[in-house]
């Protein structure tokens, strides 16, 4: 069954605590956290004091998402604050393979995000490196969005290489993952959902409600 993660950035800002005890509950299989610089993209979000104090509350793997420039100058700060996988954008680090290679030198994850025009022929050359592939299915920077029909194709462009190649790469889809979206991502062979305020952060709904509604959505399908 696909892994469920709960994107923390569509979370209550003032009570993420609150947030994390309530979906362990649920057993959710990561919590991701979205890093922002205000210059890849146009918002700011998370940072490392952050993601330090919310490891106290939980066991559950932290998936951190960088979307930073020049992500390998703070990949050591993130495995300092309790990262257990941290993910790079292919568009934001001139040494792409070195920078994942620093990631998997702490003994964390290593994953490559790519925007949704960014081609999948960036992997060509780093797939001995890396974990996991982020397929943005949004433009990164900001909850809510429209999910982009186009990246359907590359999820499964992607699952057949991996097939192919007989890699153990998961694909993960972040943005707008939704009850109407993630039927077909899942037929074309995401394996980790990003789930925001398009699926469990819903106004008026209760975490643990929306946390059920969604596992047996997935199982029914
Ligand atoms: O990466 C993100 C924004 O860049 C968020 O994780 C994601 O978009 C949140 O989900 P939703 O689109 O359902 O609000």
């Amino acid at each position: 069954m696909a892994k469920i993660g709960p994107s923390l950035m569509c979370a209550d800002m003032g009570n993420l605590e609150d947030a994390i005890l309530r979906l362990d509950q649920k057993s959710v299989d990561f919590f991701h956290l979205d890093v922002m610089d205000g210059r890849f993209v146009p918002n700011f979000t998370l940072g490392p004091d952050i993601v330090k104090t919310l490891r106290s509350h939980t066991k559950t793997p932290f998936d951190i998402h960088l979307m930073i420039e020049e992500p390998e100058k703070y990949i050591d700060v993130f495995a300092d604050s309790g990262a257990d996988m941290i993910s790079v954008h292919v568009e934001a680090t001139t040494h792409l393979q070195r920078t994942l290679q620093l990631i998997r030198n702490r003994g964390l994850k290593a994953g490559i995000a790519l925007n949704p025009a960014t081609p999948l022929s960036n992997l060509d050359y780093i797939w001995d490196t890396i974990d996991y592939v982020v397929l943005m299915t949004v433009n990164p920077g900001f909850a809510g969005q429209k999910f982009i029909p186009l990246v359907y194709d590359k999820i499964e462009q992607l699952s057949q290489y991996i097939a192919e190649k007989q890699l153990t790469i998961d694909i993960q889809v972040d943005g707008n993952i939704s009850f109407e979206t993630i039927p077909k991502v899942l037929e074309k062979g995401a394996d980790m959902l990003v789930c925001g305020t398009s699926s469990l952060f819903k106004k008026d709904n209760f975490l643990e409600e929306a946390m059920d509604d969604l596992n047996s959505f997935i199982s029914s399908l």
